[in-house]
């Protein structure tokens, strides 16, 4: 039996990772988190992981709870500043637990359309706070590696799931498509649909996550993505499809595309590393 101590469960990730989870009984899965009475953790709030270790003493942690947020310090506390502390709690107990942590295709920032497909070794450049810290989480994960702690990094492109934020294509367009067929609207309204992006499904990340997190090498990064270039046009059509929508008009305007200042506009993943680690290992 392993005992797998998940943050971030309620997200649309953690519940399909918790689901595969579920579905094996080798594991006992605990969740820690803001909603969690039990075992109570709030990222922005230095959380204690020292204390939740010596209370649940895990083999393994997938540390999912994160913020796409822009905002520096939410994004430095959340993703940096949280994660310095479960590695350093990790690194003083005994035994030692495995961590997976979840890096981001944002780390890679402004690369150049032939440069694709992006393998792991390509330099980080970030263009978004976001992205900046999520490299920095990488780059933490790197250093306790060579102290001796057994964390992997799993690096998540584009998620295509239900209940994703508004903030991002996949839940904008969701939301919009719920209200076409409430009668709230009658067409879309979103950004320029050129960018080329990689997506994946929650059950294939899942599937991919927890591969990496247990045969994974240590101090390394895995892609968590399908390999498979999509435009934001194609990608928007078959969810039209999949609605029955697909005649229903579509308002493109610039000022929704560019949130952050700077639209990558072509990343999608080499996904031979994951690949070769499940084939090996299944
Ligand atoms: N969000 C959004 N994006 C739109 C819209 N219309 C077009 N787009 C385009 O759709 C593409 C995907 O946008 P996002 O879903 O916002 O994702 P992203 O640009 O790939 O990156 C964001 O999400 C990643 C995680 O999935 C993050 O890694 C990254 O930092 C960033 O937050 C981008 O090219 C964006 O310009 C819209 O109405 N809303």
């Amino acid at each position: 039996m392993k005992k797998v101590l998940m943050t971030g469960a309620e997200g649309a990730l953690g519940q399909a990772v918790l689901a595969a989870l579920r579905r094996d009984s080798q594991y006992v899965i605990e969740t820690a988190g803001r909603r969690s009475e039990k075992l109570h953790l709030d990222m922005k709030e230095a959380p204690d992981f020292r204390c939740l270790l010596d209370q649940t003493r895990p083999d393994l942690i997938l540390h999912l709870a994160a913020t796409f947020s822009n905002e520096f310090d939410e994004a430095y506390a959340v993703n940096v500043e949280a994660t310095r502390r479960l590695l350093e709690a990790a690194q003083d107990s005994s035994p030692r637990p495995r961590i997976l942590l979840v890096g981001s295709a944002a780390e890679y920032g402004a690369v150049r359309p032939e440069e694709n497909p992006i393998r792991e070794d390509h330099a980080l450049n970030p263009v978004s706070i976001y992205g900046l810290s999520k490299t920095w989480q990488t780059q933490l994960a790197g250093l306790y590696a060579k102290r001796g702690v057994d964390v992997v990094v799993a690096r998540l492109f584009n998620l295509d799931a239900p209940g994703l934020s508004e903030r991002l294509f996949v839940g904008r367009v969701q939301k919009q498509i719920q209200e076409v067929l409430g009668g709230l609207r009658t067409e879309l309204e979103l950004g320029a649909l050129t960018a080329v992006r990689d997506y994946v499904s929650a059950a294939d990340a899942a599937k991919q996550l927890i591969a990496v997190a247990i045969h994974g090498q240590a101090g390394r990064a895995y892609h968590i993505a399908s390999g498979t270039p999509v435009t934001m046009r194609e990608l928007l059509q078959s969810m039209l499809a999949a609605s029955g929508l697909d005649h229903i008009g579509v308002r493109e305007s610039s000022e929704l595309s560019n949130r952050i200042g700077y639209d990558v506009p072509v990343i999608y993943a080499d996904t031979t590393r994951t690949q070769e680690l499940i084939q090996q290992r299944t």
